[in-house]
């Protein structure tokens, strides 16, 4: 569950280049909701997912995750409930590494320092069998450097990482923006099946109308720092696609 109360973010307040980046916002993300964000460049759906994970706080407001207040918890400290893969597929992982070291970081990154993540034999079955479920024939390559892997496989990886711990929130800053449109297909095609399989609260930002029309249970259009348009399962289902496009013109 991701709540904002009256969230506002401005920056460079009281400045002559002051921007008002989110305006008292009001949004309740229920548990297993997967909500499509869209909106034009510079409409506040970054900062909306920034203020959400940590990596900005809010000018005024507060914010709870799974009920629990965090407007004053660091990222790292809300890690433990949220997952996050961005738009490039290089900043989720090691290129060095492996395919299981990768995993294996992964899997640390929550966990306290005293806690291992069982036997490296059974982590690895573990990733074996989670990989297998993706059907991309890398159960048996996890010794492969992740700089050998194509942008589409390396953010279903990525996807796969941050699921694979206990969060409970993913959020998706346009996961598909730098790859061609197969990879795409198969990335948001990952991420819809884990969102279900894992149970997610799931945000995605996207300029993908297509995505957003085809995958979610909600849509919310930001517009000027303002959430413009909350539309719900039912409302979604009665749209055509052209009234995505419409919203934009
Ligand atoms: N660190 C910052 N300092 C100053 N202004 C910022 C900063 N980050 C964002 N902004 C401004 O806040 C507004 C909202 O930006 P934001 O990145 O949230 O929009 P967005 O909807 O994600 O845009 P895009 O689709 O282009 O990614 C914009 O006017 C932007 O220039």
């Amino acid at each position: 569950m991701i709540k904002l109360n009256k969230v506002s973010k401005v920056f460079n307040k009281g400045k002559g280049n002051e921007v008002i980046a989110l305006r008292a916002t009001d949004i309740t993300i229920h548990q297993k909701e997967f909500v499509v964000v869209v909106g034009s460049n510079g409409s506040g759906k970054s900062t909306f997912l920034n203020l959400v994970a940590g990596s900005l706080f809010p000018t005024e407001g507060e914010i709870a995750l799974q009920d629990k207040p965090v407007t004053k918890l660091a990222e790292y400290e809300r890690s433990k409930w949220i997952a996050r893969v961005f738009q490039n597929p290089l900043s989720g992982t090691a290129s060095d590494l492996s395919i299981l070291t990768n995993f294996r970081l992964a899997a640390l990154r929550t966990k306290p320092k005293n806690l291992t993540i069982g036997t490296d034999k059974a982590f690895k079955e573990l990733v074996q069998q989670k990989l297998s479920t993706l059907k991309m024939g890398l159960e048996n390559k996890l010794d492969q450097p992740m700089g050998s892997l194509s942008g589409g496989q390396r953010q279903a990886l990525t996807l796969l990482m941050s699921v694979m711990d206990d969060a409970k929130i993913l959020l998706l800053d346009e996961p598909t923006a730098a790859l061609d449109p197969r990879s795409a297909n198969f990335v948001m095609q990952t991420a819809d099946k884990l969102i279900k399989e894992f149970e997610l609260t799931a945000v995605l930002v996207t300029h993908n109308l297509k995505d957003a029309y085809g995958y979610g249970n909600r849509i919310l259009q930001f517009s000027d720092g303002k959430i413009v348009r909350d539309i719900s399962e039912e409302e979604k289902a009665k749209l055509e696609l052209n009234d995505l496009f419409s919203w934009f013109e």
